[in-house]
């Protein structure tokens, strides 16, 4: 039972610096972070995206540099995208497991240039690889199969795996994926390797942005609602989490972030197991658009965001922000 005023004043403790500092429940660290990045062809090429200010598509050598970068700034992880040109494309996303794709590449860079600095996160799915942008194999009525995908998921996720990459991410949302991975990983001599499986994905409109910046956004015929979740669900969201962790999963993740936060939490309630947040595109774009239309302070708004991430239960942050929220935190 709390006590009554003036007894209990809740202000005095918020009266100070000092107070606030040594009262705050939640703390954000660069070791929080996990920052994703976008690789294209090429050599010493920056692309700026045009929907994501501030973020770029780079070449595999400067995606190394970003790397490098990533360490100084004490985040431990970035996450992979490629931006697959449209001849490497096709209906079965095969480039997916070409073991010299740029994704691959991409990984042995950052691992020769930071070795055990710096973890290389890879995104498993097919959406980067097919010429029509869905993240699966398509029957002949459009529908993304499950079991056919799966097994292209499992080379995709190997051919990661002997490249060097530390945490196998699948995002494809499939069911028993995270089984079929992990037993790959066992029998390819590839033990400690980590899933962080996006557990519960939602058919969300805040992705928009990542489709151009990985160059599936205009090749994307009707959606993903076959496949991620409904935006209304939330005991959904617990039983594709049990699953994946039965299945084999380090690490679960939730995306988006803001709209989701009560997902996080049940998640974190309901099994004790590291749960991390992706903010999406969208949400990275609608704080950059805050600052330029002179509605709200970037560096504020991000700071509160992704605190609100660590309040709600999460061991860290995807975020496109992770060097501007690093470099904010390292003052
Ligand atoms: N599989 C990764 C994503 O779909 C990212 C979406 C976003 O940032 O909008
Ligand atoms: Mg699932």
């Amino acid at each position: 039972m709390t006590g009554h005023y003036p007894n209990t004043r809740m202000r005095r403790t918020r009266a100070s610096n000092w107070s606030r500092a040594l009262h705050r429940e939640s703390q954000l660290q660069p070791t929080d972070l996990i920052w994703p990045l976008f690789v294209t062809e090429g050599s010493g090429v920056e692309e700026p995206i045009g929907t994501l200010p501030g973020v770029s598509r780079w070449s595999v050598d400067g995606i190394a540099a970003r790397a490098k970068e990533a360490a100084e700034l004490g985040i431990p992880v970035v996450a992979l995208f490629p931006n697959t040109p449209p001849e490497k494309r096709n209906d079965d996303g095969a480039e997916a497991h070409n073991p010299d794709n740029l994704m691959c590449r991409a990984i042995k860079a950052i691992k020769d240039a930071c070795g055990d600095d710096v973890g290389v996160l890879t995104d498993v799915a097919l959406d980067p690889y097919t010429s029509h942008g869905q993240d699966g194999l398509l029957d002949e009525h459009g529908y993304v199969t499950n079991d056919d995908t799966v097994a292209v998921l499992v080379d995709q996720a190997i051919n990661q795996a002997e490249a060097g990459a530390d945490i196998i991410a699948p995002s494809d949302m499939m069911d028993g994926r995270i089984h079929a991975i992990r037993m790959a990983l066992e029998m390819g001599n590839h033990p400690n390797v980590q899933i962080m499986s996006y557990a519960a994905k939602y058919a969300s409109a805040f992705y928009g942005p990542f489709r151009d910046a990985v160059g599936s956004g205009g090749l994307l015929k009707g959606d993903k609602k076959s496949y991620q979740m409904d935006p209304a669900n939330s005991d959904e969201a617990l039983r594709e989490v049990e699953l994946d962790i039965a299945e084999g999963a380090d690490s679960v993740m939730v995306k988006p972030g803001l709209a989701y936060l009560d997902i996080i939490y049940r998640v974190k309630k309901a099994f004790g197991i590291p749960v991390f947040a992706y903010q999406v595109s969208g949400e990275y774009a609608m704080i950059e658009a805050a600052e330029a239309a002179g509605i709200g302070d970037r560096d504020a708004l991000l700071m509160e965001k992704l605190t609100a991430f660590k309040r709600a239960g999460c061991s860290g942050v995807l975020t496109y922000h992770a060097p501007v929220a690093a470099r904010i935190l390292n003052g």
